[in-house]
């Protein structure tokens, strides 16, 4: 199991100070509990990297918007390294944890904590106060993260930080696996986009960026809903999730109109179809939505992948007015700013006139 400390107040002053018990000030309660439903087998599709049957995968595209990977070829020890290290960055103070990347360039790795929502510098994105519905709900997202470009020079400035350099490191390797990963993925979906030649922009490499989050064990049983991360989908073009042993990801299908609970595998990995794909399909896939519910007994661990178009490039569709990455990126931090949440592909519907 992945560790959660037996010393109860080692925990708590790792987080954030509103995440910790006997805070008088929010009283979320947990929305799900860790529950049996965990252990049994999850209807997502699999897909194997090493031969890929593309009527399964082409299936898996259209009917889920996310399917589970076996035969990724990423070395066991890597992941588990990863883990282990990131759960010993986290463990740290939190104010320990503010100070010392506050002393890290965001190009290479910033930390953020409450939302996953980031301006394009890696600083957390905050809803304007005045857009909470209820007083006394929880305002955050029950996470806190690392994000880490992958386009930046290897171990920029960070020899004075041993264990932030190691991470680096360890991240560098994982994200080239990820990219291949991705490279293969959407190589195997390219022959039913039909796109026009420029295939290699709609899936730019030096896009890719990781997240590591940790969701905080949550403490308090009141009856206000909190979320580890609140539903979404993502802006991606592809994501590829893996969680660790601690599950709590749940995708919404569309199919059944019902939330499923996403099982972790040990060694397998989740991949999401992002709002990029479903705008490069022209909604022939779908974007598919998730969120992350939040245990008591167990905190959690995932690392995602995200890879994007090159963020200039023009994305033409019948369903879409034509839009760039970087205009997407502007109306969602825009709509998270004043609305308190991601409007999404819909802003951009050649048929609407938002
Ligand atoms: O932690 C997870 O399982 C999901 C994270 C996620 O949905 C995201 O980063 O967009
Ligand atoms: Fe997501």
């Amino acid at each position: 199991m992945q560790k959660s400390s037996s010393d109860p107040q080692a925990i708590p002053d790792s987080y954030p100070p509103c995440f910790r018990p006997n805070t008088q000030q929010y009283s979320p309660q947990i929305v799900d509990k860790l529950d049996d439903r965990e252990n049994e087998e999850d209807p997502l599709p699999v897909i194997d990297l090493r031969s890929i049957d593309l009527e399964k995968l082409e299936d898996a595209c259209t009917d889920w918007g996310i399917f589970r990977l076996i035969n990724h070829e990423i070395p066991l020890n890597l992941l588990s390294e990863l883990h282990e290290h990131a759960a010993r960055i986290f463990e740290m103070g939190f104010e320990s944890k503010q100070q010392l990347f506050a002393s890290i360039p965001t190009s290479a790795l910033s930390y953020f904590w409450g939302t996953p929502a980031l301006t394009p510098a890696g600083v957390a994105l905050y809803k304007d106060d005045n857009h909470q519905k209820d007083k006394g709900t929880v305002n955050y997202n029950w996470v806190e993260g690392l994000n880490v470009p992958l386009t930046q020079p290897p171990h920029l400035q960070l020899d004075g930080h041993p264990l932030i350099r190691d991470l680096r490191i360890l991240l560098e390797e994982y994200g080239g696996h990820q990219a291949r990963v991705a490279k293969s993925i959407f190589d195997a979906i390219l022959p039913n986009l039909k796109l026009c030649d420029e295939n290699e922009r709609y899936l730019s490499p030096s896009t890719g960026h990781l997240r590591v989050y940790r969701y905080p064990r949550c403490f308090y049983d009141k009856p206000t809903k909190v979320w580890g991360m609140e539903a979404h989908t993502d802006s991606s073009v592809l994501t590829i999730l893996n969680q660790y042993e601690v599950g709590g990801l749940q995708i919404h299908s569309e199919k059944d109109n019902a939330w499923i609970d996403v099982k972790p595998i040990p060694n397998t990995l989740l991949v999401h179809l992002g709002d990029m794909m479903q705008a490069i399909s022209d909604d022939k896939y779908k974007s598919v939505k998730h969120r992350v519910k939040l245990h008591r007994e167990s905190e959690r661990i995932s690392i995602g992948y995200f890879v994007f178009p090159e963020h200039d490039y023009l994305i033409r569709s019948s369903n879409y007015r034509p839009f760039t990455y970087s205009d997407f990126r502007v109306q969602v931090q825009q709509d998270v700013k004043t609305l308190g949440t991601k409007v999404g592909l819909s802003r951009f519907k050649s048929n609407k006139d938002f």
